[in-house]
């Protein structure tokens, strides 16, 4: 069964359409972004979260005590790495984690094998580290013989494309932001068709 996260949530009602819907993960984005949300905001979305969905953090290069800080106030239960964090960084940390990797070359693909975490294969970011809604190539993937441990595809994806993206790329995991918005905010009927696409999918495999 293929998983499914909803990241850069801000608001109740949208935090509730995803959890009802079925989201494995949501993600809150504690990096600049027009996604970024404060410790209080965060921590009152939170509330509306059974301890069935994993929170989760975004940080881009964050010094270890704010990460920590955040990881207890909210409360989250995976921190997402989602910049230059070398895997010494986050041993120190010590947090549960994915660490992402922008995808250009197999190179990308490859520098996942140094870390201990699960990994998240996402676009090169655009404006901001991520969130682009951008694709990368799958092929880079799928032709680069990754088989160190299960990890996350992200990227451009939504329920056009997941079907496809799921048969081909395999990941344990889907992340998805811009394709559930509409004029830049969270859609509740994109939520709920993403992630029904996405467990439409899972069943047939
Ligand atoms: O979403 C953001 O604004 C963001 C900003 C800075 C770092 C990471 C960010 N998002 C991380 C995610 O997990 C996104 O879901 C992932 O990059 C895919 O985004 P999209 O292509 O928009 O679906």
């Amino acid at each position: 069964m293929t998983k499914v996260k909803i990241c850069g949530l801000m608001e109740a009602r949208h935090v509730r359409a995803a959890v009802d819907a079925g989201a494995d993960a949501i993600g809150f984005v504690f990096a600049p972004s027009r996604r970024q949300v404060s410790i209080d905001q965060a921590a009152r979305l939170a509330i509306h979260v059974p301890s069935s969905v994993l929170k989760v953090g975004v940080f881009v290069n964050a010094v270890p005590t704010d990460i920590q800080e955040i990881y207890e106030a909210v409360p989250l239960d995976i921190v997402q790495y989602h910049g230059d964090e070398t895997p010494e960084f986050i041993e120190k940390v010590g947090l549960p984690a994915f660490k992402a990797f922008s995808i250009k070359g197999s190179e990308d693909v490859h520098r996942a094998a140094s870390y201990n975490v699960t990994p998240l294969f996402d676009a090169p970011g655009v404006e901001f580290k991520g969130g682009s809604g951008k694709t990368f190539n799958w092929d880079i993937l799928t032709q680069s013989g990754f088989k160190e441990r299960p990890f996350i595809l992200a990227g451009g994806l939504n329920a056009g494309n997941v079907g496809e993206a799921i048969n081909q790329v395999k990941p344990v995991m889907v992340d998805v932001s811009s394709g559930v918005e509409i004029e830049k905010r969270k859609d509740e009927q994109l939520i709920r068709e993403f992630i029904k696409t996405v467990k439409l999918k899972s069943e047939e495999r």
